[in-house]
């Protein structure tokens, strides 16, 4: 059975989560062999000198053999038997460049990623599929309402594994559990990955509310307002039987929506405040991924024409320059 296998498996991407998702693995009792690739050789070696990542999460103790950490994809990648993807989707085609679909062949390949390739406005399963030929069978997401920042604290978290194969799923449901992560396994790899890219979105649109002094009072209608247009979307695109209650849903919205640690609030915040978008940008040193989403989705949504109202709001702001203020005023009307 796959689950009893002992894997190598990469993790490719050297921010947050890609950090968080090495420490999982890492403090896992099977004890795969863990292998890291970063684009950035000075964080290697100083991960390799002091086990720490000097820019995320650098409090985290990181037990991996100093070998196994590289900025040699390709022949890390010919190594292993399982692919985590975790790098921002707007960069993800980029830091694979050099790959291609012979690379990938009989891998399994997990994106870890929350966000649109945005040259095809695909979802990272999608774009694996099409792009590199990795048969669903052999692709997986991990998504769940669950932050890097915390998984360094070591607090209690959630994760859902998505997959069409489900012996797929349970290994890296297994691998990644510990006792601070706990994991569950889905066969809605369509609805759990959209539903994790559009809720950041949602997260920009409750930033930029606090930021415009917009109380809990509102901030609860629209969060509210948010997983009905998610389950709008998701179902008009995959159409099967879902409850949006459960926490790779719901959850993944209200911890992004609500969470000091959310990059995607963070960002909508200073946007309420005043910030520009390029320097609300350039402030954080983390990625927000809404940003990207927002415009993919607005593309997307063209041929689907679900009707969206924050999203929209939120394009708006991002994107054609409306003061927030205005739009989010405008919004309100449309909430109930
Ligand atoms: N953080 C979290 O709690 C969670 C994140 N995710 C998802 O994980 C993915 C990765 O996000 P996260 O780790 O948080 O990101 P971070 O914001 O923590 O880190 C940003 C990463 O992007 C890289 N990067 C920035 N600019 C570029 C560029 N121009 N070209 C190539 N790489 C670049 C950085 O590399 P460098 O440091 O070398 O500049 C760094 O590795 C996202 O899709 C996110 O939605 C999912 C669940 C939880
Ligand atoms: O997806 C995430 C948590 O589930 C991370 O995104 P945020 O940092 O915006 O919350």
């Amino acid at each position: 059975m796959l689950t009893e296998e002992k894997k190598n498996i990469l993790v490719i991407g050297g921010g947050s989560w890609a950090t968080a998702i090495v420490k999982m693995l890492t403090d896992n009792s099977r004890k795969h062999t863990i292998y890291w690739w970063m684009r950035n050789q000075e964080d290697i070696d100083h991960l390799r000198k002091y086990r720490h990542n000097p820019r995320y999460l650098s409090s985290v103790e990181i037990n991996i053999e100093p070998e196994n950490l590289t900025s040699d994809l390709k022949s890390s990648v010919a190594k292993v038997d399982v692919i985590i993807l975790a790098v921002p989707a707007a960069f993800l085609k980029g830091a694979i460049a050099e790959l291609s679909a012979e690379d990938f062949k009989d891998k399994i390949v997990v994106s870890a990623i929350k966000g649109f390739e945005p040259s095809d406005n695909l979802i990272i399963g999608e774009y694996l599929n099409t792009r590199y030929n990795v048969p669903f069978s052999n692709i997986a997401v991990i998504s769940g309402p669950c932050h890097a920042e915390e998984v360094a604290l070591e607090k209690l978290s959630y994760l859902t594994i998505a997959s069409q194969n489900t012996e797929v799923a349970q290994l890296i449901a297994q691998a990644l559990s510990n006792r601070y992560i706990k994991t569950t396994v889905s066969d809605d790899i369509y609805g759990t990955e959209y539903a994790a890219v559009l809720k950041n979105i949602f997260a920009v649109a409750s930033g930029i509310c606090h930021g415009l002094g917009y109380g809990d009072n509102f901030q609860a209608v629209l969060i509210s307002n948010s997983i009905q247009e998610i389950k709008r979307f998701v179902d008009a695109v995959h159409p099967i039987g879902r409850d949006i209650k459960d926490s790779a849903y719901l959850g993944d919205l209200l911890v992004t929506a609500y969470s000091q640690f959310s990059r995607n609030r963070t960002f909508g915040n200073m946007l309420g405040k005043g910030y520009s978008v390029k320097s609300a940008q350039l402030e954080m040193n983390m990625v927000a991924e809404g940003y990207y989403a927002v415009k993919c989705l607005h593309e997307i949504n063209r041929i689907h024409k679900v009707y969206m109202p924050i999203s929209r709001a939120v394009y708006a702001i991002l994107y054609e320059n409306i003061s927030p203020s205005m739009e989010i005023r405008l919004l309100a009307e449309k909430l109930s």
